[in-house]
């Protein structure tokens, strides 16, 4: 059969489809999971993917080249949500944790901060207002304003003078600012990795940190012609036009990404 000529952006889903199907065998669907995968909630140890996230993925595991969850959360709280699925691969942290021959593979640079994650989570318990959130990921802390919005410049202020004083990085993101360790890698990174040798790829994301995924694909686009790149954003209210404004589709939520997987794969 011939192949369909490499669509430009914007195109049509039918379109991005076909041109998937065509190269299955070299194509890799990528991943965040809050607000992608798994609706928002109130307290993120609740938030779960949608049930039919679980089947879907085992079966575009099956028919593409690979898989990945590339997300913000530790690979410990992945493998609690997706254990089952052993044809998926895991990018925690932002790519400074992967899941790796049945273990937890850490960036050396990072672990250097462990003890500072730790003083700085029981510093951030101690300090802000008691509704702030306070999740510790080991290699980084994140702080929740999504029950205490009143709170947000609070939180901001706090997180920038201790991150001026600790010489860490700060990530905003959903009614959250976390705290990173000074080191290179971030979910563009992952995905520049991760495309080098494919001819396909897809990365779905809702928040500000997936903007960096996107543009690892239109990179790769932009030296290897024969790549396609395909950016989907899911619809929230609080990154607004960002997220979708830089993506060639947008979803309206976890429930339709679930909806859409489920179609295109009656094109493999
Ligand atoms: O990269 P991701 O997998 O999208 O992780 C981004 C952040 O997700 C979590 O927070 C977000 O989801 C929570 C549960 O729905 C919600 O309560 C919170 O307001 C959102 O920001 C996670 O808790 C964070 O650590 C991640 O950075």
């Amino acid at each position: 059969m011939a192949e369909t000529a490499r669509p430009t952006h914007p195109l049509t889903t039918d379109e991005a489809w076909a041109f998937t199907a065509e190269r299955a065998s070299a194509t890799t669907f990528f991943f965040d999971f809050d607000g992608v995968l798994s609706p928002v909630t109130e307290d993120p140890d609740a938030s779960q993917p949608v049930p039919e996230v679980l089947g879907v993925l085992e079966r575009l595991a099956e028919s593409v080249a690979r898989v990945a969850i590339v997300s913000a959360r530790p690979v410990s709280f992945l493998r609690s949500r997706f254990e089952t699925l052993g044809n998926v691969d895991l990018h925690g942290l932002y790519g400074l944790e992967v899941w790796h021959d049945g273990q937890v593979v850490t960036e050396p640079a990072a672990l250097d901060f462990v003890p500072t994650m730790a003083d700085l989570a029981d510093s951030a318990r101690a300090e802000l207002p008691a509704e702030i959130l306070v999740e510790y990921k080991r290699l980084s802390v994140a702080l929740h304003y999504r029950t205490a919005p009143d709170h947000a410049r609070t939180v901001e202020r706090w997180a920038h003078e201790q991150a001026e004083r600790l010489g860490l990085r700060i990530q905003h993101g959903r009614m959250v600012v976390e705290l990173k360790p000074p080191v290179d890698q971030d979910k563009g990174m992952v995905i520049t990795e991760g495309v080098r040798n494919a001819g396909c790829a897809w990365y779905f994301g809702d928040d500000m940190s997936d903007v960096k995924a996107f543009d690892a694909l239109r990179a790769r686009e932009a030296v290897d012609p024969a790549f396609f790149g395909m950016a989907v954003a899911v619809a929230n209210p609080e990154t607004g036009a960002e997220v979708s404004s830089a993506a060639d589709l947008t979803l309206e939520s976890p429930q339709a990404v679930a909806t859409f997987l489920t179609e295109g794969l009656r094109r493999f």
